[in-house]
């Protein structure tokens, strides 16, 4: 599947190991990642020189390439929270997956669309098994 993998840059980068674990594991079996480099440790030197309109009209275009959005939600960003209503509006499936833990807005963790998906994870194992059941089955709701 082609995979909108998002994730907080701006909101802070705390989480980036749990980033590329994901995004290595969704590759590892075959996904298409279109945002892999969103998981790089040093993205700020690869996206720094963007203006916010080309990193707009890019990052749109990518998902509605998508056939799933995967976010990892942990750390609160504005771009991801985007990304997941532009998402869902356009019908496509979208998992937020997050530390136990974390404080996350309830505006995920409640909202029930139609193809929406909220999972938290205790282990790193635990985040990838999710990751692997929505793209087996709940990635194919409307
Ligand atoms: O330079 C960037 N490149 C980029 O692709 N994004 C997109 C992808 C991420 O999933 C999301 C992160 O948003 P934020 O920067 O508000 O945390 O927005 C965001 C930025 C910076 O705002």
């Amino acid at each position: 599947m082609r995979i909108y993998f998002s994730c907080s840059i701006t909101g802070g980068r705390g989480d980036q190991p749990a980033y590329a674990a994901l995004v290595a594991h969704l590759q590892a079996a075959g996904h298409r990642v279109l945002t892999a480099h969103l998981a790089s440790p040093d993205l700020q030197g690869q996206e720094g020189g963007l203006e916010p309109e080309a990193v707009y009209d890019r990052d749109t275009a990518w998902v509605r390439e998508a056939d799933a959005v995967v976010a990892e939600v942990s750390t609160p960003s504005h771009g991801v929270g985007f990304e997941v209503a532009y998402a869902l509006h356009r019908a496509k499936p979208v998992l937020c997956l997050h530390r136990r833990g974390a404080r996350v807005s309830r505006m995920i963790t409640g909202c029930r669309e139609p193809g929406m998906a909220c999972a938290e994870y205790g282990t790193e194992a635990e985040m990838l098994a999710l990751a692997d059941a929505f793209l087996a089955g709940g990635a194919s709701r409307p």
